[in-house]
């Protein structure tokens, strides 16, 4: 029997429609252990890690020091940016994903370079990955366009790809949105994808990383906010990778 795909995800409420067609068994939820969840054929187990950069690598690295799954489904919402062609609902694959805050800041307060790219750090964050330096991750790229084309064929909604940021300060003005998707053309913006990556590049277990939007990056007003919808598509998101397994 091939290993179980490892879904991680941030919040049981992102999960909740998948976990409610799939119900699983939980494996504990201790002080000091994650709260993981395993399918009753364990062809899948489920890391609920928090939300968050420092959250997700706790959750991750804890799960890889248990057990190696054929490769991580990292999942969840996520802001999508304008011009990206995607709309709340749709869901994203990612191919690289950059943590915006690696980097050294050469800008001054005021100036427009305040919201570019920063330069690189003068040292690698994975030895021997040298984009690591401006807090770029790289994904297994033959595993993200075998995924991107089996959602194609079976989710009812549109199905991007390309790069993601993951910030740990949400970006909360459309102003700071346009310039992020001038910097970086990203596709969508997270707070955990990065650092799953970089947890998966030290273990060198490939990851995929696919989300639902739920909101547009860089839109305070709630309202227009449709975290149900995108938790639907997270579902079949989930449901569609353990089923066909991509890349195998
Ligand atoms: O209340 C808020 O302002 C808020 C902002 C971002 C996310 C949340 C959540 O409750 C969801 C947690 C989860 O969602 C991802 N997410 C969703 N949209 C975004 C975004 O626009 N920018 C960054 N992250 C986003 C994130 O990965 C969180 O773990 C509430």
């Amino acid at each position: 029997m091939a290993a179980p795909v490892l879904i991680l995800c941030a919040t049981r409420l992102e999960m909740a429609a998948f976990l409610a067609r799939h119900p699983a068994e939980s494996m504990g939820d201790t002080p000091g252990n994650p709260d993981v969840m395993v399918s009753p054929d364990r062809s899948w187990h489920l890391v609920i890690s928090g939300p968050g950069v420092f959250n997700a690598v706790w959750a991750l690295t804890a799960c890889l020091e248990r057990f190696r799954p054929q490769f991580i489904l990292h999942t969840g919402i996520a802001g999508v940016f304008a011009g990206t062609g995607l709309d709340i609902g749709d869901a994203a694959v990612a191919v690289k994903d950059t943590y915006v805050h690696a980097g050294v800041d050469l800008s001054r307060p005021g100036t427009h370079a305040a919201c570019s790219r920063l330069s690189p750090l003068p040292f690698d964050l994975i030895a021997g990955q040298g984009l690591t330096r401006q807090g770029i991750y790289t994904l297994d790229l033959k595993l993200a366009h075998a995924c991107k084309d089996q959602l194609t064929r079976s989710l009812n909604c549109r199905v991007g790809q390309g790069p993601f940021i993951t910030v740990s300060a949400v970006t909360g003005s459309p102003e700071k949105a346009n310039a992020l998707s001038h910097a970086y053309r990203a596709v969508m913006e997270s707070m955990e994808g990065a650092a799953a990556a970089h947890v998966a590049g030290l273990y060198q277990v490939p990851m995929a990383e696919i989300r639902a939007a739920s909101n547009r990056v860089g839109d305070r007003d709630k309202t227009r906010w449709d975290i149900r919808t995108a938790a639907g598509t997270v579902a079949d998101i989930c449901e569609t990778i353990i089923r066909k397994r991509p890349g195998s």
